[in-house]
């Protein structure tokens, strides 16, 4: 790299850390950020004295916003080492064990959020500021005044600061992006991104409505006695700060590598981003002896997770008709590797949100995709557009069957019942697992079977006959009869998994459950009235299930005749524990998960699979997992098995 190459790289690498620190707008994933400051450390490290005096490398990354008053942290606050696989690990233990060899690791979840300093003083909030460059940051007392999760007052009567990240949820982190879409404003990259500039607010009642939560990861200036940093943070939660899951203590590469997959492993479970694991040396005499950087704590680093947010080009957009007509664009980038995974396409729920991103042919963007979750486009760079970019027009004819569409803003819709795009995805929805099972009946078939002209809707799935199938290749007698039979095995399948196969746009298994178990089979004619005075049944789902049963009816009474479904009777369920209560299961019982789940559907319980605010209570077994601890996390109540059946 020569020296011109080198300043234009830092000068980048302060734009963006600029767009990051100050506006909460990245105009760079994480991954480019740290590719770009590793070659920047790299060329410093060769020529010292020709490094830029405000390279990124050398000091905490944040400017302080203007608006805000400036305030001091009373002992410096520090950013952390990067380490991203085991090798840079090991070097950095080597250089820690230098002072001593015998090392205790305290590992924790790294939030990936922003920066808070509180300064406590005769065990009252005096100030809460952001990390700003570590000496200097931002005075947020007013908003952070807000923030249940931080105490006004505490034990702990000398002056103290307590450090930790502020950080949002991903489903508020959710809803607060749909709020300022409706309102036309600029929508966050991502919850680190929210958090951070749901804090740097003018106006505290802004902040107050984010949903805030502090997490605690330790202190600055203090005067504890502790020899651990362990103990010591158990003493700072019992001031009332809420525990953070999952800290363990390693002792060796090994062990540190342990924990960090385990973590790696519960990240899409837990409620907030985390974008790595934080390792601190446990033993406080060792720490001041080591020392710091100018950047960094030698006692400390941050071992990253793989990255979930990558940057990628987008070339194609195509078009899918799903079962009820609507048409979702589906975008088609360069492949990119994420999390060991090939990414190809990222879905656009609708156009609204392509105009809304302003997205084009050859965009580039950023693309996240993590666990479960579909890769989703999350931001598009405008400012490394060149002339390729093409503007992605609504479509005014659907893409299979050549219909006018609906155009109904936010939704485009297929109108055409016998759309052959809406047929396959109705027969393949109703063949699929959740719904009626029928094992073999998979896309490719349905799409063939369909292409072929054998089948054009569900109903003709009963009247399949082995000379239909026996001439399609690939076709042999077994195939044949286990399909057969499976499609036949459907006969007599309870009512509301039926109802729930029908893929009725807005009514899940849920709704199904509960409209079959009130109405019986005079579901086919129920009315809008008694529908939507269900507990829990909408307006929108009301009206949806009308007006699917008035097309529908005929093909609908013709099917019920034929599977003879059987109908559930609505048994009232005697008052006890558990009755209308959300419940989770976890771990290892004595008997099998779903026997306990139907004994408590029996009393009247919904049984969940994943713990939220909601969740009632979370039953757990032996090596109960990351559901325990967000259990705790949340405060919901944890019972074991012995002490749910005591309550039965
Ligand atoms: N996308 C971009 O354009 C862009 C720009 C600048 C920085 N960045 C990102 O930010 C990183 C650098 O930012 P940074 O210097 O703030 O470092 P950092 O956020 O990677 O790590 C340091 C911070 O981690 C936080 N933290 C969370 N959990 C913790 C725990 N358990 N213990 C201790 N600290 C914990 C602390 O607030 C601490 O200040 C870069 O690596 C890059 O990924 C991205
Ligand atoms: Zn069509």
């Amino acid at each position: 790299m020569t020296q011109t190459e080198y300043n234009e790289k830092i000068e980048t690498l302060i734009k963006w850390a600029k767009a990051y620190y100050v506006y909460d707008n990245p105009v760079a994933t994480d991954e480019e950020y740290d590719k770009l400051a590793r070659e920047c450390l790299a060329y410093e490290q060769q020529n010292p004295n020709k490094s830029h005096p405000n390279s990124p490398n050398k000091r905490v990354g944040g400017f302080t916003l203007e608006g805000f008053e400036k305030a001091n942290h009373l002992s410096r606050m520090w950013s952390q080492e990067d380490v991203f696989n085991t090798k840079e690990l090991e070097d950095w233990i080597k250089r820690a064990s230098k002072v001593n060899t015998n090392l205790e690791f305290y590992c924790e979840p790294k939030f990936d959020g922003a920066s808070l300093n509180l300064i406590y003083e005769n065990g009252l909030l005096k100030q809460g500021i952001t990390r700003g460059d570590g000496n200097i940051g931002e005075d947020v007392t007013n908003n952070v005044k807000t923030i249940f999760s931080i105490p006004l007052q505490i034990e702990e009567k000398s002056l103290i600061e307590i450090r930790g990240e502020i950080v949002i949820r991903k489903k508020d982190f959710e809803k607060i992006n749909q709020e300022r879409l409706q309102k036309g404003e600029a929508l966050f990259a991502n919850p680190r991104n929210a958090a951070s500039g749901s804090l740097r607010q003018l106006d505290p009642a802004i902040t107050a409505k984010r949903k805030l939560f502090f997490n605690v990861w330790g202190v600055g200036q203090n005067s504890l006695d502790m020899k651990k940093h362990s103990k010591m943070m158990d003493y700072v939660y019992s001031l009332g700060f809420v525990k953070p899951p999952m800290q363990t203590i390693a002792k060796s590469v090994e062990e540190i590598e342990e924990i960090y997959y385990k973590i790696i492993e519960a990240r899409d479970n837990f409620e907030m981003m985390l974008d790595g694991m934080v390792i601190k040396i446990d033993d406080r005499e060792i720490q001041e002896e080591l020392g710091y950087t100018v950047k960094f704590p030698k006692w400390s680093c941050a071992y990253k997770f793989p990255a979930v947010e990558k940057t990628t080009k987008v070339k194609d957009i195509v078009l899918q008709v799903g079962r009820t007509g609507v048409i979702t664009p589906v975008a088609v980038v360069e492949p990119t590797l994420i999390e060991g995974s090939t990414v190809e396409r990222a879905t656009l729920h609708n156009f609204d949100e392509i105009q809304r991103l302003d997205l084009r042919l050859n965009d580039e963007v950023i693309i996240i995709k993590s666990g479960d979750i579909i890769p989703k486009i999350t931001k598009v760079f405008y400012d490394r557009r060149d002339e390729s970019q093409v503007e992605i027009k609504r479509p005014t004819s659907c893409p299979t069957c050549h219909s006018e569409v609906l155009d109904e803003g936010t939704m485009i819709k297929c109108q055409n019942l016998d759309c052959p795009s809406r047929v396959v995805n109705s027969i393949i929805y109703f063949a699929s697992k959740n719904c009626m099972n029928i094992d073999g009946l998979g896309n490719k078939i349905v799409e063939l079977l369909v292409k072929e002209k054998i089948i054009h809707d569900i109903l003709d799935l009963y009247s399949l006959k082995y000379e239909d199938l026996a001439p399609l290749e690939g076709f042999k007698e077994k195939k044949i009869n286990n399909l057969l039979n499976a499609i036949e095995n459907t006969k007599g399948t309870q009512l509301h998994r039926v109802i729930n196969a029908l893929g009725i746009e807005h009514i899940g298994e849920v709704a199904s459950k509960q409209i079959c178990l009130e109405f019986g089979l005079n579901v086919i004619n129920i009315d809008y009235d008694s529908l939507v005075s269900l507990d829990g049944i909408g307006e929108q789902m009301a009206n949806s299930f009308c007006e699917f049963m008035r097309v529908n009816k005929e093909l609908v009474l013709k099917l019920v005749d034929i599977i003879k479904p059987t109908v559930e009777e609505k048994k009232e369920v005697v008052e006890n524990a558990f009755k209308g209560k959300t419940v989770v299961l976890t771990g290892t019982m004595s008997k099998s998960r779903g026997l306990i789940k139907k004994e408590l559907e029996e009393l009247g319980a919904k049984v969940s699979s994943s713990v939220s605010k909601k969740t009632d209570y979370v039953i757990y077994g032996e090596e109960a997992g990351s559901k325990y601890d967000k259990a705790v996390e949340l405060g919901v109540t944890t019972l074991t098995q012995e002490e749910m059946e005591g309550l039965f």
